[in-house]
């Protein structure tokens, strides 16, 4: 097997995925017709070709607005069912699924709208496809913490179908630290947590989010080698880091995939996975960004396989899954 292949092959999971991230062009264009909602773009291609980026933040502006076209149940619906659908394709066997409840609430459309058009495409992709989702409920860091409170309150009624709180949204001047006391609460209520942190930020945004809020994962991390005390405890404490390499590109984190730091990272002991973040607008799903690293880096079989058992280790599955799916990849490789 060629090792484009294995990557095509190999079972998967996916653990840093923003669903709003993988609204296609396509259906953006199909729900601004369906809704009479002005796009500022003349057809499908337009809207592809609007995404270039300098930062994080002008990636922002558009992500938000492209979110405006969601509206009705049917309408989370199709965007959750595209993505999973995707997933079957890519032999994604489980993901864990951010979604941005703020993004919708303050445009007026509430919880049991979205939730149910997500709860319900998730339940056909695990009866169609066997793939299992675990939702992530992410709190938008440049909104004050009494917002993501109130988030927090209006999620009661989910609870039982939300696995874990993350932290998204512009980074800079934002840091965990402003977040300590909702994440006081997560905690309390039994969620997982998670974070984005030095994605642009500084390394001491991965301490705060270790130390201020008790983080299970570090989402993108890559900041993380300009602080040597972090690497050991990154490595000793085994905390994954879910690492987006198409999306560090396009949002100019690097300048070339060549000095993507993820195989030196793994290399040396960190739990490092690859994720696609928002991959209609960074350019590709998860196999595109294997495939990216593959052509940019010495990557060999080997790494691949580390890679796909990570996406495992680091997920929220039971230990019992983890290990059938590791399992299985030392089967096939
Ligand atoms: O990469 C990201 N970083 C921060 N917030 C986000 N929201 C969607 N994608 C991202
Ligand atoms: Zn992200």
């Amino acid at each position: 097997m060629s090792l484009i292949e294995t990557i095509k092959n190999i079972p998967k999971a996916e653990l840093h995925l923003h669903i709003e991230g993988s609204l296609t062009p396509e259906l953006m264009w199909q729900l601004s017709e369906k809704h009479s909602i002005a796009l500022p773009y003349n057809s499908v291609e337009e809207i592809a070709d609007a995404y270039n980026f300098s930062n994080l933040q002008s990636f922002l502006d558009l992500y938000y607005a492209g979110a405006g076209v969601l509206i009705d149940e049917d309408d989370f619906y199709q965007l959750m069912w595209a993505y999973l659908s995707r997933c079957s394709d890519e032999n994604i066997v489980h993901t864990e699924i951010m979604f941005d409840p703020q993004t919708h609430t303050e445009r007026g459309v509430g919880f049991d709208v979205f939730m149910s058009g997500f709860l319900r495409a998730i339940e056909d992709a695990e009866r169609e496809y066997c793939i299992s989702s675990y939702l992530i409920m992410s709190f938008l860091r440049h909104l004050p913490e009494s917002d993501a409170f109130e988030t927090l309150a209006q999620a009661q009624p989910y609870a039982e179908k939300i696995h874990a709180i993350g932290l998204d949204s512009s980074e800079l001047g934002h840091p965990p630290s402003k977040f300590q006391r909702v994440f006081r609460k997560v905690k309390e209520q039994g969620f997982k947590i998670v974070a984005h942190a030095g994605e642009e930020g500084p390394a001491s945004y991965i301490w705060e989010a270790i130390n201020l809020l008790g983080v299970d994962r570090i989402d993108h991390g890559v900041r993380c080698q300009e602080d040597p005390a972090l690497m050991t405890y990154l490595k000793e404490k085994q905390i994954p880091l879910t690492v987006c390499p198409l999306s560090n590109l396009k949002l100019c984190v690097i300048d070339d995939m060549k000095q993507h730091n993820i195989l030196s990272l793994l290399e040396e002991g960190l739990l490092v996975t690859v994720n696609s973040d928002d991959p209609t607008y960074f350019g590709g799903f998860l196999n595109d960004n294997f495939i990216a690293l593959s052509h940019s880096l010495d990557m060999n079989k080997e790494h691949v396989k580390a890679l796909a058992m990570n996406s495992f280790k680091a997920s929220f599955l039971p230990q019992s899954k983890k290990q059938e799916y590791c399992n299985q990849i030392s089967a096939m490789l």
